[in-house]
């Protein structure tokens, strides 16, 4: 092999006019995996093509590329379609001014889960300023503790915190939990609900004729066509981003660069078809290496908890589109750099040789100017000292890393960002023949809780002042007893009218309504 400063040479792609750079020389491929991989890449390019162009057959096929005309809507394949987005976006920002305007609001509070709360988790911290027009909470689940965290920190300001509901299905039981929770606690404040609130969800779904019912301020609409891990450039981000006073359209804009780029069919010139070949070389396409994504930058930090549900929910399949069981995956985790070095990159040095890691280099330290920490050294030459000491420690450790480099954290560039990876999961999925744009996994997940709430509502039916066991109220209502252990554990610790009496195990502990 040629030395490490060829190999950078050779296998750095870079893009002045986006300023990014991506640096895979520190992957260990061989020089006859790219040619290997060509035919592969083609069809993958060829495919993406000819959906882009407007060759779409049924509703999974206009999900992988909907999103790229979320910010390109002259792409669009019809002139209705591109009117429908554009129209969409100018009732936001028409909307956004009439909120800033009416000064009522200082804070949002967003409620949504997985793809109708990540993106706008991700931009909102990686862009946030102090000098945001309004801030940003989020209720992302149905944990009641959780919720009244985020409550009594919005507590005296509730009158002024406008409330934006998120949900493509408009049916996702923790996002309407938590539309009831808040609309609970505005009632017990005496504040008008439906005056406060926003509704992001497809049309006709049951949050949209609530929302339309009760007289919500707005509704704006989720269209099938985006997938919800895809969608933060609908207006599920737009709205709140936008509300927050961040420069969405220069986001937009950043996307729109990097879509461009990775539209080319020229696979060592495409950023992202060398990612998904770089994925495919370390997991030998079966998802063998999970993927440590690093970014040496606070502002980053959600980025890998972003891409967690973008790749592992799209790329996590069981059968591949011949119907070949496959099991495909690959498992990102990740926080950022170099915090993450004293936890657990011991591990990744020395330890189980099972992932590899994508670096992102931030080159601005920071808008202002740097103290000395040493003699002629700032806090943010560690930051880079470190990433790049990691980078080759890992390497000497024999472990691969990929490098992306950016020049700053800007709208522009977290937009390329998100893009880049959008485009590097569609094309994986093709070389490895899944369909990135579905999940029937979560559904099982789903239909399992709907059984689990059942058992308890017959548990909790079944209690009475006679003591008994789980086995006992199992046996009589012909349920599992463990899964009636559970409920009564449930029930013993929230309800007050129930009482557990321990009888030194999980089969003699009896429970009762006191
Ligand atoms: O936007 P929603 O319909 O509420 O869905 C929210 C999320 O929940 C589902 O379980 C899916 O797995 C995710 O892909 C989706 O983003």
């Amino acid at each position: 092999m040629s030395s490490l400063w060829d190999r950078y040479q050779k296998y750095l792609l870079r893009n002045e006019k986006l300023g990014f750079s991506i640096d895979i020389s520190r992957m260990r491929f061989g020089d006859d995996f790219l040619p290997k991989m060509e035919p592969l890449a083609q069809k993958a390019f060829a495919s993406m093509k000819d959906l882009e162009a407007g060759a779409i057959a049924n509703p999974d096929e206009k999900r992988m590329v909907g999103h790229y005309w979320l910010r390109a809507p002259q792409l669009a394949p019809q002139p209705e379609l591109k009117a429908e987005i554009e129209n969409c976006n100018k009732s936001i920002r028409d909307f956004v001014q009439q909120v800033y305007a009416s000064g009522r609001f200082t804070d949002v509070l967003v409620i949504g889960i997985g793809g109708s709360a990540l993106g706008p988790q991700f931009v909102a911290d990686a862009l946030g300023t102090d000098d945001d027009k309004l801030r940003l909470h989020f209720f992302d689940n149905t944990d009641p503790d959780g919720i009244d965290r985020t409550l009594t920190s919005l507590q005296h300001r509730l009158e002024h915190t406008l409330v934006v509901v998120i949900s493509k299905s408009g049916g996702t039981p923790e996002t309407r939990n938590g539309m009831l929770e808040a609309q609970a606690a505005y009632k017990k404040a005496g504040i008008n609900f439906a005056k406060n609130a926003v509704a992001v969800t497809g049309a006709d779904s049951t949050l949209d004729k609530v929302a339309l019912k009760e007289g919500w301020l707005a509704r704006f609409p989720m269209w099938d066509w985006v997938g919800g891990r895809t969608s933060v450039m609908s207006a599920v981000g737009l709205v709140p981003l936008w509300l927050q006073g961040l420069d969405m359209q220069s986001l937009l804009d950043g996307a729109a660069a990097m879509d461009e780029w990775t539209r080319t069919s020229e696979t060592l010139q495409n950023p992202a078809m060398l990612l998904a070949l770089m994925w495919h070389y370390a997991g030998n396409g079966r998802g063998a290496k999970d993927m440590v994504v690093l970014p040496y930058k606070d502002r980053l930090a959600l980025y890998s908890k972003y891409l967690q549900q973008l790749v592992m929910e799209s790329l996590g399949k069981a059968l591949d589109l011949d119907g070949k069981e496959v099991h495909q995956g690959i498992a990102v985790y990740g926080n950022k750099g170099s915090t993450d070095q004293h936890a657990y990159v011991q591990q990744l040095r020395d330890g189980v040789h099972n992932f590899f890691v994508t670096f992102i280099e931030v080159r601005k330290d920071r808008a202002g100017q740097s103290i000395e920490v040493e003699p002629g050294v700032t806090s943010g030459d560690f930051l880079q000292g470190f990433l790049r000491g990691t980078r080759a420690a890992l390497y000497e450790g024999g472990r691969d890393s990929l490098t992306i480099s950016i020049p700053e954290v800007t709208p522009f560039q977290v937009g390329a960002l998100i893009a880049l990876y959008d485009r590097a999961v569609g094309f994986y999925a093709t070389l490895v023949n899944i369909n990135a744009y579905h999940q029937p996994g979560v559904e099982a997940g789903k239909k399992a809780a709907a059984t689990v709430l059942k058992t308890l509502t017959r548990v909790r039916g079944s209690l009475s002042a006679t003591a008994q066991t789980a086995s006992q109220i199992a046996t009589a209502l012909s349920e599992d007893p463990e899964a009636v252990f559970h409920a009564l554990n449930h029930l013993a610790a929230n309800d007050s009218r129930v009482r557990k009496q321990s009888g030194g195990a999980p089969g003699s502990d009896t429970f009762l309504l006191a």
